[in-house]
């Protein structure tokens, strides 16, 4: 059980800092909706209904990437989900964001501008030295309590996550609570039959060190995704090339290099590679191609191919528990998404524990009519909830944890 207090332990009639995770995928610069709004709205309408002043603070991308972008779209999606207007400041903690937050009423919302445009939020740090950060000491006298929702972003060391508990009195919201019990009780879960776990998405870095850290608690891994193609390289294969503007692959492979040979030195057995991927042919149709044919990096690859789906279906369909952390390729884009919907539907057609994780990865169930109910667990977190399934502590649930502690 969790050791923290949740909102049902805040008092009456408070100034709230609610830390939510709107991270969302990005297309022509707009945030698109996805079940991370749906959920967090609900902890946002409780607080609001309950004559709160409420004020949220969400990040969105990585400084330098495309998904890096302002948060104003999420505040007009979160409005509809709410079902209350959720007012936004283009600021984090400056005199603008100040003066609208001192000029909230019982009951009104506001959000703030992205985290991650505050130079205190993203190093990672202990504790103390992000509750000493100009960011949290300027914005915590405005408030009486913090509330963290953002499990899914909780295996973080921001400031924003695990600054402000030192500084004010903590509470876990809904999506905390609930997404950190299913979590946590998957990770103590047994298993009388062998267990897959479907890799992929773009956080090669995460998932790398978690596949490591699993070692036989996970009989087999299936392979895609960015993950998929640097496993590829190491095998001796010419893939993992970066499209203009994006640096997913050198870059991870450069910091995973070795952790990824040693990988697949020790468990090669138990990882399955794609047999073949899929490309933009000259026509802009999808056309594939076997691994074993490509002999030169000049091509990105954005899905796993049909003999791969092939090959990995039956291995999910005697399984007794599959987990997805992160979609097998660009799934948004239909042309690229038969790697990511044959696994998930596979997956639906068993009776096997399974747990489908990640902000984006997620949005695929519903983007391409596959029923929530046939997973066991949908989960909106994606790092977060792999690091549960290793036992690694949280950061963010730790500081959660001491605060209840002094409360
Ligand atoms: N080969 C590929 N090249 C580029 N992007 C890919 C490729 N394969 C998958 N993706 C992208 O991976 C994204 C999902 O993975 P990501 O690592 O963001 O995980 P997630 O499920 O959202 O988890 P988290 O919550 O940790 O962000 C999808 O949006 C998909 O477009
Ligand atoms: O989408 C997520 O998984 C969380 O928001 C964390 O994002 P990050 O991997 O960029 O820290």
């Amino acid at each position: 059980m969790p050791t923290f207090d949740t909102i049902d332990d805040l008092p009456a009639d408070k100034r709230v800092l609610v830390r939510l995770d709107l991270n969302s995928p990005i297309e022509d610069g707009a945030p698109q909706d996805n079940r991370r709004f749906e959920r967090h709205a609900e902890t946002v309408r409780e607080l609001a209904d309950a004559g709160h002043r409420v004020v949220l603070m969400a990040h969105q991308g990585r400084p330098g990437r495309d998904d890096f972008t302002s948060l104003s779209g999420h505040a007009d999606i979160l409005t509809d989900h709410v079902g209350r207007e959720v007012g936004f400041v283009a600021d984090t903690y400056g005199d603008e964001a100040l003066d609208a937050v001192d000029a909230l009423d019982a009951g009104e919302v506001l959000l703030l501008e992205n985290t991650r445009m505050c130079d205190d939020e993203l190093p990672e740090e202990s504790p103390e030295e992000k509750a000493e950060t100009e960011f949290v000491r300027t914005l915590a006298p405005h408030f009486d309590a913090y509330v963290n929702d953002a499990y899914s972003a909780a295996h973080r060391k921001h400031a924003s996550l695990v600054g402000f508990p030192l500084a004010l009195p903590a509470y876990a919201g809904r999506v905390m609570e609930t997404e950190y019990e299913a979590n946590t009780a998957i990770a103590t879960r047994e298993f009388d039959g062998p267990v897959t776990m479907v890799v992929g998405g773009t956080k090669a870095t995460d998932v790398i060190g978690v596949m490591d850290a699993l070692d036989d608690r996970v009989d087999r891994f299936l392979l895609g995704g960015v993950a998929g193609e640097l496993f590829l390289r190491a095998a001796g294969h010419p893939v993992g090339r970066d499209v203009a503007g994006l640096d997913l692959f050198d870059e991870q492979w450069e910091a995973n290099r070795e952790l990824i040979e040693s990988v697949l030195d020790e468990r090669g057995d138990a990882i399955r590679l794609a047999s073949d991927l899929a490309y933009e042919g000259p026509e802009g149709e999808r056309a594939e191609v076997a691994v074993d044919d490509i002999d030169e990096k000049e091509t990105g690859y954005l899905d796993v191919g049909s003999a791969t789906v092939a090959d990995y279906e039956p291995a999910i369909r005697d399984s007794d528990a599959v987990f997805v952390k992160g979609a097998l390729g660009v799934f948004e884009d239909e042309r690229f998404a038969d790697g990511t919907v044959g696994v998930l539907e596979a997956i639906a057609e068993t009776d096997c524990f399974s747990v489908v994780g990640g902000g984006d990865t997620s949005r695929a169930i519903e983007m391409y009519g596959l029923r929530e109910d046939d997973f066991s667990h949908v989960s909106i977190a994606g790092g977060a909830y792999i690091r549960a399934l290793t036992g690694e502590p949280l950061p963010a649930v730790e500081v959660l944890e001491a605060a209840a502690e002094r409360q």
